[in-house]
């Protein structure tokens, strides 16, 4: 990666371009601060500018990416060609950054298939079994300060004034932009899908445990919406937003399709050599009083069951992190972790980051931990892939960011959606264990719903 500094863009295209040959080409970014705006009348603005966007947004770390538009798509079979990718398009890109802050650079937001190796459905057709998107505008906010990285693909036959006039333009539309047109999701019809089966595939899922062929095997099911009108996606981000501030909130558009969702569940973040991972697996419900709640709370924290379904989580990221590790911190009792719906068993996970290794690798050792697939992680998916009626697509897989700068985060996408204009589908899966009951588990995924259901009206 060659680092530019203080020249404008056009200026720096005008270099690069010169020297490419016709056939060459070369990623070329940007990265400036500007004044305040607001992400989300940035993220409005995209649609406008009829460019896929995306959204990434930790509300704990005051961290926001809103991406608009793609300069560059990395798309690969295996996640492993990810990295691949990711590193060769980094190495020849151009950077002119002169901000050391996490998400400023080359940046990427992207997701992946749960398991790759289950037939896909039309349900997610416009969505790649890996993707990494570069946006061509990625707005970063951290804290007050706001950053603007422009990327853009260049060959040697670009012309360098064209292309910076274009990038101008809509810079300015997207960076003035104060519309925000929200409107709330109409519901009209809403259907549990195969409702019944879905408890006889539990029961099935206890016998599979009961004979030893797993411990734990986790199982999902669809909510399938339909609304008046096409879904905003905007209102339903800021509702998340709102409604779920100890998530990350995430959407992830292609081609008018959207994947978004609220979830709890941080897989790894990597800054500098610092190493951040969670296991989050153990469900009961909110309390209606703070009695209440704290008795449920109790109750979960020291529940057998639960207890279980926790620690498969914990052994599994404890033992696939020593290899990225040099010090390793895991307590040795989960605590609880509140949603607005909800209550988890949660254990954090801290390390120091070995050199060498990157998000990418770490990512690909963690999916799917036990609170999405199973345990042991082999037999669990194949039973998913053979008896649960559902293409997850990206539901429970990996979704996040990655800068040049090699910083990510990424979390599990769970308690989210795919919007398809005017329909919808909600995910929601549990851990079945040995002494799991179906209608129990059933009633887990229905709680699970909520997140995404609430704020579509339902
Ligand atoms: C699979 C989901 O949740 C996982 C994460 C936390 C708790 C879980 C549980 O208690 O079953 C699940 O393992 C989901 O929300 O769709
Ligand atoms: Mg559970």
């Amino acid at each position: 990666m060659i680092e530019v500094k203080e020249e404008t863009i056009e200026s720096t295209l005008r270099k690069v371009i010169q020297d490419l040959l016709p056939s060459e080409s070369r990623l070329v970014s940007f990265t400036k601060r500007i004044k305040y705006i607001d992400p989300l009348h940035f993220f409005e603005a995209g649609t406008n500018l009829h460019m896929d966007r995306s959204f990434w947004k930790s509300t704990l770390d005051k961290f926001t990416l809103v991406g608009i538009g793609t300069a560059y798509a990395i798309q690969a079979n295996h996640s492993h060609q990810l990295k691949e990718k990711w590193d060769a398009l980094v190495q020849m890109a151009i950077i002119n950054n002169p901000y050391h802050v996490p998400g400023t650079g080359i940046t990427a937001i992207g997701g992946m298939d749960f398991d790759p190796l289950k037939p896909r459905t039309v349900l997610w057709d416009k969505f790649a079994t890996n993707e990494l998107c570069i946006p061509t505008f990625l707005l970063m906010e951290k804290e007050d300060s706001v950053y603007l990285t422009i990327t853009v693909y260049v060959n040697g036959e670009d012309n360098p004034e064209v292309i910076a006039k274009q990038l101008g333009e809509k810079e300015r539309f997207l960076t003035s932009y104060r519309g925000d047109g929200l409107c709330k999701p109409s519901l009209v019809s809403k259907e549990e899908v195969n409702r019944t089966n879905w408890k006889q595939t539990v029961r099935k899922g206890t016998e599979f445990i009961s004979s030893g062929h797993a411990n734990k095997v986790v199982l999902a099911r669809e909510l399938k919406l339909e609304f008046k009108e096409p879904i905003h996606v905007t209102t339903v981000i800021q509702d998340l937003i709102v409604s779920q501030p100890t998530s990350y909130i995430f959407a992830f558009e292609k081609a008018g399709d959207c994947f978004i969702g609220a979830t709890p569940e941080r897989l790894v973040k990597v800054e500098k050599d610092a190493l951040l991972s969670t296991c989050l697996a153990g469900t009961a419900p909110r309390g209606k009083t703070d009695e209440e709640d704290q008795a449920i709370g109790e109750q979960l924290l020291y529940d057998p069951k639960n207890r279980e379904e926790h620690d498969f989580v914990v052994q599994m990221i404890k033992k696939s992190l020593k290899e990225f590790c040099k010090e390793m911190q895991v307590p040795d009792k989960p605590v609880l972790y509140k949603l607005k719906n909800l209550q988890h068993l949660y254990t954090p996970v801290k390390g120091i980051f070995k050199e060498g290794n990157s998000v990418f690798d770490v990512v690909e050792k963690l999916h799917p931990t036990p609170a999405l697939g199973g345990e042991p992680r082999e037999a669990a998916l194949q039973f998913i892939r053979e008896h649960e009626l559902l293409d997850r697509g990206w539901y429970g897989a990996p979704i996040g960011w990655v800068d040049s700068n090699q910083n990510g985060e990424f979390a599990v996408a769970i308690r989210s959606g795919l919007l398809k204009g005017d329909k919808a589908s909600l995910f929601a899966g549990c851990g079945v264990v040995k002494e799991s009951d179906p209608e129990a588990e059933l009633e887990e995924t229905g709680i699970k719903f909520l997140p995404m259901l609430n704020v579509l009206g339902g």
